[in-house]
């Protein structure tokens, strides 16, 4: 399947994050300009945050109403509460707290601090957003770090339990990636947004990248099997596609 994308370079890392910054502004601005309330799911990893980071520093971040946007994870680290490495937690720090973001817009996954298993967490989470998918496009934007191996959210390539799941959120054990048990949405969860927004940068992406480009295998490479309803675009540094 040939996936529609639009790829978007940039000289440097903080390039990138400053573009998607400016950009994500706009699309939320559009949204919240047409009276609804957007729906974004935010990443974790390296140039998630820093694209967080970037859109609480950019100048038009004012011009949002942020307490009117809907905000997920596409993943999220089992982990307590308040762990440095929970994408919530350095959510929070780049951009939740900076912007004074807080209250039940802000749809954070469950934690072992919960009582729950894993296995309940997912649940859980599946029942706290099960609203989105009343409608077609159940979110205006989802963002997805890139990892080397071309994984997105906690979707990795090789594990069919992962790649081919049809739930909307699913549990993950032994991840590849520290530490081993997370949530995650699907893919087809994934895809049921306008946009979608990868966000790949560095030497260590260069063949993840190459995936994305040659339209590889899902299960080779996750990243090249999520597309948006409106728009699928690769946000990229000069490193990774040069
Ligand atoms: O929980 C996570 O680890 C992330 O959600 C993960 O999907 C991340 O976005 C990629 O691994 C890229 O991370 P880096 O940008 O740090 O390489």
């Amino acid at each position: 399947m040939t996936i529609q994308r639009e790829i978007r370079i940039h000289t440097t890392v903080s390039d990138v994050a400053e573009a998607v910054a400016g950009e994500f502004i706009s699309v939320v601005g559009g949204v919240q300009r047409l009276g609804k309330t957007p729906r974004v799911v935010l990443t974790g990893g390296t140039l998630g945050i820093a694209v967080l980071r970037a859109t609480a520093q950019h100048p038009a971040a004012a011009s949002i109403e942020w307490n009117n946007v809907d905000l997920f994870w596409g993943d999220e680290r089992w982990l307590p509460d308040g762990d440095a490495e929970r994408n919530d937690e350095q959510a929070r720090e780049a951009f939740l707290a900076p912007l004074a973001i807080g209250g039940d817009r802000v749809y954070r996954c469950p934690s072992p601090d919960s009582g729950l298993d894993l296995d309940q967490a997912v649940a859980r989470y599946a029942s706290d957003i099960s609203w989105v998918w009343e409608e077609k496009t159940a979110f205006d934007l989802v963002f997805l770090g890139v990892g080397p191996d071309a994984h997105i959210a906690s979707i990795f390539p090789g594990r069919t339990d992962l790649v081919e799941a049809t739930e909307p959120v699913i549990g993950v054990r032994n991840s590849p990636k520290p530490p081993p048990e997370r949530l995650s949405l699907s893919r087809v969860a994934i895809n049921r947004a306008a946009r979608v927004w990868l966000l790949i940068s560095g030497e260590a992406k260069r063949e993840a990248y190459a995936h994305i480009i040659n339209d590889d295998d899902a299960l080779v490479a996750p990243a090249a099997s999520v597309e948006g309803q409106l728009q699928t675009i690769v946000f990229a540094d000069t490193v990774v596609s040069d």
